[in-house]
């Protein structure tokens, strides 16, 4: 794998574009234990975010029945076609934060990380069963990160709400060529059954985490114009606003749940839950 990966890169002369984060896998093994922790069968259909040269896709396609990579650069698409003649293989050019997602149930990617949050976001939008995914550790950490963590953060907070998920391994920047600046790791992402999940409010959680270290009477006081509304109303309900003298990093889903059924109930709130996360 990683003999055909060089002679890829020497046969097209590729210099890797480092703005699209294009640090290949270069370790066979890491590969085949996040094939294995998708367990994949032939009733699946995976979607890889930037297939690049092809290494994970390869042996996605060789378990999966289907898989959809989208890759935002010319380049890979063409090295791709040329080198590869997967039956069951759709490359689909563009950039996977606008383009449209196909269905899918799995997801395996060795995302770049300019991307790790938006994909997030968007993936979460969607149903899907499992997905196994390698971040920037410090991107992974923030995302397993609990309430009263140093590092708990709107990202945690807003995955968690959604999915259960688990750092499952560390990866150094010798993994890859060309070798990274930072750490990497593997994270398994599964949705909760559905009756656990939170959709909690987007302006809610934006405005709280502006001032993740203050009470969360104190940052509804000074976020109170992202809610639509003025200090002063806030004011007249802090009294029994629940949770009001935790800071707002110590604050779980449920907590902010309950926040925000309190502050629709008194009319601070107008905006709906947004079924998705941005
Ligand atoms: C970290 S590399 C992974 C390549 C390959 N899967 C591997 O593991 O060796 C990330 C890939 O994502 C592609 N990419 C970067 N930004 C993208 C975007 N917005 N949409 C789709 N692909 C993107 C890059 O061109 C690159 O091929």
């Amino acid at each position: 794998m990683r003999d055909r990966l060089f002679s890829i890169i020497y046969k097209y002369n590729l210099r890797p574009n480092r703005t699209l984060g294009q640090n290949f896998l270069i370790v066979p093994d890491i590969i085949e234990r996040n094939v294995k922790r998708a367990e994949l069968s032939e009733k699946d259909t995976v979607l890889e975010i930037g297939p690049g040269l092809g290494v994970l896709t390869d042996e996605l396609s060789k378990k999966a029945g289907k898989v959809y990579a989208i890759e935002a650069d010319s380049r890979m698409i063409e090295i791709l076609q040329r080198e590869y003649s997967w039956p069951n293989v759709e490359l689909i050019k563009g950039d996977a934060v606008k383009v449209e997602w196909p269905e899918f149930n799995k997801m395996v990617s060795n995302l770049p990380y300019q991307i790790s949050s938006p994909v997030t976001f968007k993936l979460l939008k969607h149903e899907f069963e499992r997905a196994v995914l390698i971040y920037q550790l410090e991107f992974a950490e923030r995302m397993i990160a609990k309430p009263g963590d140093r590092n708990y953060s709107r990202l945690s907070l807003m995955v968690q709400a959604k999915a259960n998920v688990e750092l499952v391994e560390r990866i150094g920047r010798g993994a890859f060529w060309p070798r990274p600046k930072v750490d990497s790791a593997v994270v398994v992402l599964e949705p909760k059954p559905e009756k656990e999940r939170i959709e909690l409010n987007e302006n809610l959680v934006k405005a709280l985490f502006q001032h993740r270290r203050s009470t969360v009477a104190s940052a509804l006081k000074k976020s109170a114009h992202m809610l639509g509304t003025d200090k002063k109303s806030i004011k007249d309900y802090l009294s029994s606003l629940p949770h009001a003298e935790k800071r707002v990093f110590q604050l779980s889903p449920e907590e902010v749940l309950d926040i925000e059924v309190y502050l629709r109930d008194n009319g601070l709130l107008s905006q709906k839950p947004e079924k998705g996360l941005n």
